[in-house]
């Protein structure tokens, strides 16, 4: 690979504003890429790869380069060079680059690669953490696959196409998929690929969507003319599947407490034909009591760490505190009680989050089981998705029965 100079500069320049400045990786790559139109789709690919990989493996190639944060500007390009010399990529002799030491990086990579918290590019408080609740074997296995990257899976929109349909539309603008098993809706891009960009995903045929999250929805066992409330319902990529798989018939209640991503929601769904979304804002309390022992379904697809997720949003790794996890754990366990409380009796709800450690997963379950407002309630099932056992994000969802 031939490195290009204003692709490494706008590498560079991401990395500073990632690290330095705190923005969120993904706006950053957005704004990047709008910088030249000159730019084919192997540039932008590069920048955004190689921006997500440094992100990914930044506490690795800084121990390796031995420098600290705030990163100067020389420090980030010592930064880039450890990604190079460590991808087999001959350093051009650019003066940014000069004297990169390649043997004693190399080196360097084999010695902190026997530390897990070095060789997996993780903070000591995650390290500790990931141990403490999944125990060492598993946490080692676990935090192993969340660093790998993630391939792009898509949900067929049952509402407007089906999965055969639209792998065909899809090869014939060059882009091909292939089937998971055991995920009805899923088609997963043999190579990575711009989508959003396809004529197909301007006319609703499909969302990008996880495999694991794709579980979720069909979990909550709905059937058309059913009335279910979605209480964490975000921009919507529960929701629309929810809409798909009752046929647009009956009744989806999107609530969140920001109303801004309920507005993207019915675009969203405006996009997908799902007709039977209907948004609520949680502006107060008054919103969830009016619908109380009303829904024959509820999903609660909580707020999280989002540890299931690292694949996607490495840069949560930096971003993540212990105290946001402590908090987010209380706002669960309000939210649990709170909305159960729309489930009528009879109906089912499922508690779902995108983290992989258990004092967010069954935990929750379990002390909202033994409180007052879960004495109505039972266990079906649970799944406990783990990224290095099934090879998609971390999930946990438990299905719940409320007695009739
Ligand atoms: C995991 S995300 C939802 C993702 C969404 N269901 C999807 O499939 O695209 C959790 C959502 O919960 C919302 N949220 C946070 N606190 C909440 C609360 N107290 N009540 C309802 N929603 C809340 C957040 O705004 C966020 O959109």
């Amino acid at each position: 690979m031939r490195l290009h100079r204003n692709l490494v500069f706008a590498v560079i320049d991401g990395l500073h504003l990632i690290f330095n400045e705190n923005e969120y990786a993904d706006k950053v790559v957005e704004k990047l890429l709008k910088r030249d139109k000159r730019w084919g789709a192997r540039d932008r690919g590069f920048i955004a790869e190689t921006v997500y990989e440094i992100v990914r493996w930044k506490r690795l190639y800084a121990e390796i380069a031995e420098v600290k944060e705030p990163y100067r500007r020389d420090n980030l390009w010592r930064i880039f060079a450890v990604w190079a010399v460590l991808r087999g990529i001959q350093l051009p002799d650019w003066k940014q680059l000069t004297g990169t030491p390649a043997r004693r990086i190399k080196g360097k990579f084999d010695e902190l690669s026997k530390t897990r918290k070095f060789r997996e590019s993780i903070p000591d408080w995650l390290d500790d953490l990931g141990t403490q609740e999944l125990g060492s074997e598993l946490w080692t296995k676990e935090i192993a696959a969340l660093n790998e990257q993630a391939t792009v899976i898509l949900r067929v929109n049952t509402l407007k196409t089906n999965k055969e349909k639209l792998q065909g539309i899809l090869f014939d603008n060059d882009i091909e998929t292939i089937s998971i098993k055991g995920y009805p809706d899923a088609l997963q891009l043999k190579e990575r690929a711009n989508v959003f960009t396809t004529q197909a995903f301007k006319d609703g045929l499909f969302e990008v969507q996880d495999a694991s999250s794709q579980l979720v929805s069909s979990f909550l066992d709905v059937s058309p003319g059913m009335r279910v409330a979605d209480a964490c319902a975000g921009a919507g990529g529960k929701s629309l599947h929810l809409a798909a798989l009752m046929e647009n018939k009956g009744q989806v209640i999107s609530m969140d407490i920001y109303g801004n991503k309920l507005k993207e929601l019915k675009r969203r769904a405006k996009r997908n034909s799902a007709h039977n979304i209907e948004t609520r804002e949680i502006d107060s309390t008054k919103v969830i009591k009016k619908l109380h022992g009303k829904m024959d379904r509820v999903l609660i697809d909580a707020p999280c760490s989002g540890l299931g997720v690292l694949r996607r949003n490495p840069d949560a790794k930096w971003k993540l505190q212990p105290d946001f996890i402590e908090d987010i754990k209380e706002t669960q366990k309000q939210i649990l009680q709170d909305y159960s409380k729309m489930v009528k009796p009879g109906g089912k709800m499922v508690y779902a989050t995108c983290s992989i450690l258990p004092s967010e997963n069954q935990e929750q379950v379990e002390t909202f089981l033994k409180s007052d407002s879960g004495t109505d309630f039972k266990l079906i099932e649970d799944k406990k998705i783990l990224a290095h056992q099934s090879g998609f994000d971390g999930f946990y969802m438990a299905l719940l029965e409320r007695k009739a």
